[in-house]
């Protein structure tokens, strides 16, 4: 749905040299997915989500999205594919001299819609977004959640293929956050609209993304389903954003373990949270095992768990237990 092929970026400045904000960006979001980018206050991520509607236009490369080269469009073309890409802001960017109504009605005016048809619509997307009651208010009467709705509701106003987010939870309290965080999930499941986000938080990510890039002074250093980088995270970057949200055990437990066994901590994921695969794989052996502390966690809609377990027998036994955990796809690290 959208691909963004070697896109480089220089800014060019007064009296210094261009700042390059994008080094060969590559990435390829899949219809229907959401999409997160995570990375540092100034790593690049605001400039790679303004290069796929072009309201900032790479120095290089190519942005294709459903199918059409942005990048080889022209000025009128270029206005009308926008139409169909949606864009929300941090900081909300409403009209503050409009209603909720006509902030919504904005773009539909512009579309030059009928009356009627921009009546219709607005109506639909009070009642999408939970704003019906307080449509003819103004924004400076708005709470954040309500003036990110209204927000939303005008990003979807031209029925948009592509949903992109500009740290749009990061002016909002945790609780507002999860409210607009499962909007979003509900209307990317209703309209199987693609949902580009950037964050600085690993908790966003997690609650709503089915995929991540992580990025660092200008570039993609990492990327994967959400499951597998937090369970895996290779650069170190991805491993101080996991531990800012991660629920590792481990410290607390091992520092008043004295036990002779051998200590792993083991991962499941998706179904096997709940299938008794550690008692299935030790019952074939001699050893026997103790469980020091263990739980279970969603990710989007996934389970997963971790198992902080103390394997009791001969090294053999416990060497082909790791052997067969590790076979059944669980992660296995001995601490
Ligand atoms: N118009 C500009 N001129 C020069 N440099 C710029 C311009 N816009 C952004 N930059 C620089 O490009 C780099 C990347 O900026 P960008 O806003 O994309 O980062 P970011 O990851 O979104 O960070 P933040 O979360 O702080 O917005 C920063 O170092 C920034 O100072």
């Amino acid at each position: 749905m959208i691909e963004l092929i070697d896109i480089e970026k220089a800014y060019i400045r007064k009296k210094a040299e261009p700042f390059v904000a994008l080094r060969g960006v590559n990435l390829k979001l899949e219809k229907g997915e959401i999409f997160g980018v995570i990375g540092r206050s100034g790593a690049g991520k605001s400039t790679l989500l303004r290069s796929i509607n072009l309201l900032e236009r790479p120095t290089s490369g190519t942005v294709i999205v459903g199918g059409v080269d942005l990048t080889a469009l022209g000025e009128k073309e270029l206005q009308e594919k926008r139409k169909k890409i949606g864009m929300i802001f941090q900081h909300f960017n409403l009209l503050s001299t409009a209603t909720v109504r006509d902030n919504i009605a904005f773009p539909l005016k512009i579309s030059k819609l009928s009356s009627k048809a921009i009546k219709e619509r607005v109506d639909e997307l009070l009642e999408l977004v939970g704003l019906t009651a307080q449509q003819h208010q103004y924004p400076s009467q708005l709470s954040g959640g309500q003036k990110q709705r209204v927000g939303i509701a005008r990003a979807l106003a031209n029925d948009p293929e592509v949903l992109l987010c500009d740290e749009a939870t990061s002016a909002l309290d945790p609780q507002t956050t999860d409210s607009i965080l499962s909007l979003l999930k509900d209307i990317n499941r209703k309209m199987g609209i693609t949902i580009l986000l950037i964050t600085h938080e690993m908790a966003v990510i997690r609650s709503i993304c089915d995929r991540v890039a992580v990025m660092e002074h200008g570039q993609i250093v990492e990327s994967g389903t959400v499951l597998d980088v937090f369970l895996n995270p290779v650069h170190s970057i991805t491993k101080e954003f996991v531990s800012e949200v991660s629920d590792t055990l481990g410290n607390d437990t091992l520092s008043a373990f004295e036990g002779d066994g051998r200590v792993v901590r083991i991962n499941f994921r998706g179904e096997q949270t709940y299938e008794p695969v550690l008692y299935e794989t030790v019952r074939g052996t001699n050893a026997t095992f103790a469980i020091l502390q263990g739980t279970v966690s969603r990710m989007k809609d996934v389970p997963y768990g971790q198992l902080i377990v103390e394997l009791r027998g001969s090294d053999d036994d416990v060497d082909r237990i790791i052997a067969e955990l590790k076979t059944r796809g669980l992660a296995v690290n001995e601490l």
